[in-house]
């Protein structure tokens, strides 16, 4: 990425594009989400966070509140269902839905043989339920605006990836479901894409074990770069913009090649 602000750099869309629009975004307090609400902000939407946490969701807003649009969160455990479908009605009716980005994610590393069936679950329920929850949820606000949903995914996804058998399964259910409604809420007016990021070096990624990766991520990517929160977030503006109008039930990988070069799905293959 050139030398500047990272955002201005990567900056495409119209200012005011969103004026007056609606969105839904999940783990708003951190890294991508964060970035994705700062974007859509910037460009004049009104947004509700989610994520459990109040504390991160408050700097968001912090970090917003000078922007042309509007942000509102409200802690919310996306694997409880009930809280899920209530946080979605009252965005909704607030504001409108016209994007959901189902962002707030995540799983640990590990070879299939040492997950539980509670840890295969948790990382199930995380990754793939709470994503259908969510969309249903917003469907009827998703058809009143001729909406986009945006899911976030993983690069590789479609291959499989060591240590990730309960994430990558998650992921390629959603990518499914996400094809399915495609089709299902065309007629809707209503798109929903996946985005593969690559390698997005946020605090879910500054632990030791995956500090230890980044290098092997980074060698395995044949642009050998990371991917910005910021291209992710303009990439999903994009996505939710009149440019996006013929896009639906696909998989976009915003990944330096990683899904077509050595990749990172042999990362941790020891
Ligand atoms: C393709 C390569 C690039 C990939 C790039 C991806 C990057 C990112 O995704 S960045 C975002 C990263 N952030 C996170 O991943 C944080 C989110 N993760 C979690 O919250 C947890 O991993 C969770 C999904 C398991 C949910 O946690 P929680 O509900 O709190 O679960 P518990 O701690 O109660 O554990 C439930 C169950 O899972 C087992 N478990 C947890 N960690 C591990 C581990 N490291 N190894 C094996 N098993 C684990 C835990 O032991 C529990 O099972 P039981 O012991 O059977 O009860
Ligand atoms: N970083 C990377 O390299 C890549 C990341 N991704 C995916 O992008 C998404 C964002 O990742 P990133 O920003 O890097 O990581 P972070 O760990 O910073 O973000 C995860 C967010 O999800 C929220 N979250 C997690 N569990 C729940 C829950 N049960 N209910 C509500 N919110 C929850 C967290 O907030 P809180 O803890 O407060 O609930 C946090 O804000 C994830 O789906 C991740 O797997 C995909 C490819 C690469």
């Amino acid at each position: 990425m050139k030398d500047g602000d990272p955002q201005e750099t990567v900056s495409v869309l119209k200012d005011g594009l969103f004026k007056g629009k609606g969105a839904v975004v999940s783990g708003a307090g951190t890294g991508i989400g964060r970035g994705i609400v700062t974007r859509l902000v910037g460009l004049g939407m009104d947004v509700t966070g989610l994520g459990r946490r109040e504390e991160p969701l408050a700097e968001t807003a912090e970090a917003v509140k000078e922007m042309p649009g509007s942000f509102r969160y409200q802690s919310c455990n996306v694997r409880d269902i009930e809280a899920l479908e209530a946080a979605i009605e009252e965005a909704g009716e607030t504001h409108g839905i016209d994007l959901l980005v189902n962002n707030a994610g995540g799983q640990f590393f590990a070879p299939a043989t040492e997950i539980s069936r509670r840890g295969w679950d948790a990382v199930i329920d995380l990754n793939l339920s709470a994503i259908f929850t969510a969309t249903k949820a917003a469907y009827p606000y998703l058809k009143s605006r001729r909406g986009a949903v945006v899911n976030m995914s993983l690069s590789g996804v479609e291959r499989g990836s060591m240590g990730l058998a309960h994430s990558i399964a998650a992921r390629s259910g959603v990518l499914g479901m996400t094809r399915s409604l495609a089709l299902e809420w065309a007629g809707d007016g209503i798109r929903l894409n996946c985005l593969g990021p690559g390698t997005v070096v946020t605090s879910g990624l500054s632990d030791e074990a995956a500090r230890a990766l980044l290098d092997g991520l980074l060698a395995a990517t044949p642009m050998h770069c990371e991917t910005s929160v910021e291209e992710v977030a303009e990439l999903t503006a994009f996505l939710a913009s009149p440019a996006g109008r013929l896009m639906t039930g696909q998989l976009i990988q915003i990944d330096g090649g990683a899904h077509i070069g050595a990749g990172l799905h042999m990362i941790g293959a020891a």
